[in-house]
């Protein structure tokens, strides 16, 4: 069958640090790899950053903005350039390619999230390779990818990719960022999620100058890549020939197993797809209650309901510290929440006044995250 492969290139390895202007021979090599793989039959999307960082260079800025209508009006000068750059080269080499600008509200919506699903289907069906990247010039900061390691692992579950590569400006994840702790030890396999937690991976606070999020964000990258059964390296952007020589089994770069029994593409859809609008603290029997069991979540377990939200909607249900266990589609709103949480089930119809759903959310619409 013919396997799919999502590559995501960063702007640390699409631009030369000192500079800003873009880095021509990796951006080159990565179009002739790209087409290598074509050749082969695989089918290839492209998740690229940049659209601020060549922005930057072009207006002669040396700083990545920080107000959002700046870096906005600096994307739209970005994109194009870059765009144009990656027409230029594969169409030298005889690759049609399409630019898809998402947002994070075209996944919320389940009709809309199946439409992605289908362009990207009918492109990839079309032998083109799709270029993805976030729309950065019209994306409200609540409803926003935030970062393109998060936005490819959403688009390898999305097409359930075989492979996601995310190229970097380092070869491989470290015990703790390489740049300040030179006796990091560097990381080959990470064989389940359980494994990565253990790892205590140190990432710091931020990446390069002109990346967004640094390893913390390809980690949790990497966390929704393996749950929907897609294999994940961190790699050198640098030699973008690697993803052949990994292709051909050469240990390079960090490998994620993906889960053995990927989750499935409607849970995904509430996991990932959806923006959580509230938050549910839960007791210790509760948490283990879902994550042990697999079992619905009862009112009876949940001890804090925060933020407005109606029946249906998105939440994240967190312990009692406020790490977050799973999501899940919520069967009450917040304001009946907050007259039964902590009550029986069996007090539910006498407290509200009308026979509600038995569970706050059931476990067919709830995932661990
Ligand atoms: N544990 C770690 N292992 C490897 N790199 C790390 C780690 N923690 C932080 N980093 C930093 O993450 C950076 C890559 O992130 P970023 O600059 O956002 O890249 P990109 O533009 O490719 O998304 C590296 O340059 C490195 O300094
Ligand atoms: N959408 C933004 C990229 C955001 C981002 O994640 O950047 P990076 O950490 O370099 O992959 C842009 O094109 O500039």
């Amino acid at each position: 069958m013919t396997k799919t492969i999502v590559v995501k290139i960063g702007t640390s390895s699409l631009t030369q640090p000192e500079t800003g202007q873009l880095a021509l021979s990796t951006i080159a090599t990565l179009a002739e790899t790209l087409c290598d793989l074509r050749r082969q039959g695989y089918k290839v999307i492209l998740v690229s950053s940049g659209a601020v960082g060549v922005g930057c260079a072009r207006l002669g800025l040396t700083q990545r903005p920080k107000a959002i209508a700046l870096k906005q009006a600096v994307a739209a000068v970005g994109q194009g350039r870059l765009i144009r750059v990656y027409d230029d080269l594969f169409t030298t080499l005889q690759q049609p390619i399409a630019q898809v600008l998402l947002s994070r509200k075209d996944l919320v919506e389940r009709s809309h999230y199946l439409n992605v699903y289908n362009t990207f289907r009918e492109l990839l069906e079309l032998g083109v390779i799709p270029v993805v990247n976030e729309n950065d010039t019209v994306a409200v900061e609540e409803l926003k990818f935030g970062d393109n390691d998060t936005l490819s692992a959403l688009v390898a579950s999305l097409v359930k990719a075989d492979w996601l590569f995310l190229l970097t400006d380092v070869d491989r994840l470290y015990s703790a960022d390489p740049r300040s702790v030179p006796d990091a030890q560097p990381i080959a396999l990470v064989s389940n999620i359980k494994e990565l937690a253990e790892l205590q991976v140190q990432t710091g606070t931020q990446g390069s100058q002109w990346g967004t999020g640094g390893m913390v964000t390809k980690i949790s990258a990497a966390r929704i890549a393996i749950a929907a059964g897609v294999r994940t390296v961190i790699a050198q952007g640098r030699y973008p020939g690697n993803i052949e020589k990994i292709l051909q089994g050469e240990a390079i770069g960090t490998h994620f197993e993906p889960q053995p029994e990927p989750t499935s593409a409607r849970k995904r859809w509430i996991a990932y797809g959806l923006v959580p609008a509230g938050k549910l603290y839960l007791d210790e029997g509760a948490v283990l209650a879902i994550s042990g069991s697999g079992k619905s979540l009862l009112a009876a377990g949940i001890t804090v309901v925060e933020g407005e939200f109606d029946t249906q909607d998105a939440v994240q249900l967190c312990d009692k510290n406020g790490h977050e266990i799973a999501r899940g589609l919520v069967n009450y709103s917040n304001s009946e929440l907050q007259k039964i949480r902590g009550r029986r089930s069996s007090e539910i119809a006498a407290i509200l006044g009308y026979v509600g759903a038995e569970t706050v959310v059931h476990r067919d619409n709830l995932v661990l995250t």
